[in-house]
């Protein structure tokens, strides 16, 4: 059956709140070698009946219809992307695609000091790597992997490979690492590195872990103003961070708060898990499924119907200011 796109109106990513969408956020596995206490704090359990992650293929169409309704960044995450035996050929085959401009990696950084190089040879524009502490120790706390000495190493050779700027994350708790905000502000003092503070999201696997641990980020908003910390403008495909940038400073410090009032309202991403679910947002609903529509190329246009009418049942924000994160019981299965 052949749908007329034009006809229904399909060809941009326009949801009823009249936002546009331009960021995809593509997961591309569910695994995970880190135990981070606030995301797998047990690791990565496999599923008994497992379906199998998308394929070069599917990744490569579900990544072709979006691009044809305006995409123009994707990020592959995960789990932790960079296990995926065939990531460079997936980032590769994303960056061939037409209008895709610029393909992001969020990762734990564990294989970053060996293929960063190759990395960048692929296609990999930009790079965000979580870093939760500055302290060995306490690194080795949050993510249950020893590997903070490693993961330095990787930012290092990221610079070394010609990137000029790298994006680091961090989920800063009350009484583990939030003592290291201004640490970590003196660390980017002389480096080209946006850090990045993650408000804590509470999710259906926590129980009392967000009570105990969640700090409010306006708190840091306040202190980065007092210091003389200015806020940027952003562009049309860049994430939820608010940026900020102080005279004395080569790195910039960006702060993500999903508990402040508006913050979906500029909302450009949507979400493909690695089993070819749609999700229209972080918080939420099941998902709708695309696989079916990822098994040839004859299928696009079907696809993109699909994209566009699920996008019209979108709603206006997320509820986790009433502690409701929907069937979210973690962020590893749809890549934060
Ligand atoms: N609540 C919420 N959190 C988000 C959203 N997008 C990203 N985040 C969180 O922001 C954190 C950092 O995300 P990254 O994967 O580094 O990417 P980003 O900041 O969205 O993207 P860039 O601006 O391209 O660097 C993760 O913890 C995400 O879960 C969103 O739409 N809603
Ligand atoms: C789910 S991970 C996937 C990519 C990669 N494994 C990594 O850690 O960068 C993406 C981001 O989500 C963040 N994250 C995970 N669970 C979170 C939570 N409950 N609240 C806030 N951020 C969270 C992580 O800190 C990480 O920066
Ligand atoms: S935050 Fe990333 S590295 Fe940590 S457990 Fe989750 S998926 Fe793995
Ligand atoms: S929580 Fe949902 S609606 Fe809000 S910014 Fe994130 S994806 Fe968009």
């Amino acid at each position: 059956m052949h749908i007329p796109i034009k006809n229904v109106g399909a060809d941009r990513l326009v949801d009823p709140f009249q936002r546009e969408y331009y960021y995809l956020r593509l997961s591309i596995t569910d695994v995970c070698n880190f135990r981070c206490n606030y995301c797998l704090p047990n690791g990565y359990q496999p599923e008994t009946h497992k379906s199998s992650f998308l394929s070069l293929d599917e990744i490569r169409r579900v990544a072709k219809a979006f691009a044809a309704m305006g995409t123009e960044k994707v990020r592959l995450t995960g789990g932790e992307p960079t296990l995926r035996k065939d990531f460079l050929a997936i980032a590769e085959t994303i960056s061939s695609i037409e209008n895709i401009r610029n393909v992001a990696l969020t990762t734990n950084g564990y294989r970053m000091a060996r293929d960063v190089e190759a990395w960048k040879k692929a296609g990999i524009t930009s790079l965000n790597v979580s870093v939760d502490s500055l302290d060995p120790r306490m690194f080795h706390t949050i993510t249950g992997e020893n590997k903070f000495h490693e993961i330095m190493r990787g930012i290092d050779r990221a610079f070394e490979v010609g990137y000029h700027k790298v994006k680091v994350n961090s989920v800063l708790m009350k009484g583990l690492n939030a003592h290291e905000f201004e640490r970590f502000l003196d660390w980017v003092k002389d480096k080209p590195i946006q850090m990045r503070f993650i408000e804590l999201m509470q999710t259906g696997d926590m129980d009392s872990f967000f009570d105990k641990y969640h700090l409010s980020g306006e708190v840091l908003a306040q202190k980065l103003l007092q210091q003389g910390w200015e806020l940027q403008s952003k562009g049309r495909s860049d994430g939820p961070a608010k940026v900020f940038r102080h005279a004395d400073y080569m790195g910039e410090i960006g702060l993500i708060m999903p508990y402040e009032k508006n913050f979906c309202a500029s909302c450009n991403r949507l979400r493909v898990s690695a089993k070819g679910k749609l999700h229209l947002c972080l918080f939420g609903e099941e998902g709708v499924d695309l696989r079916d529509l990822l098994q040839s190329d004859e299928q696009q246009l079907l696809l993109q119907a699909r994209l566009f009418s699920a996008l019209q049942g979108k709603r206006e924000h997320h509820y986790l200011h009433i502690g409701d994160s929907g069937v979210r019981s973690n962020l590893s299965t749809i890549g934060g």
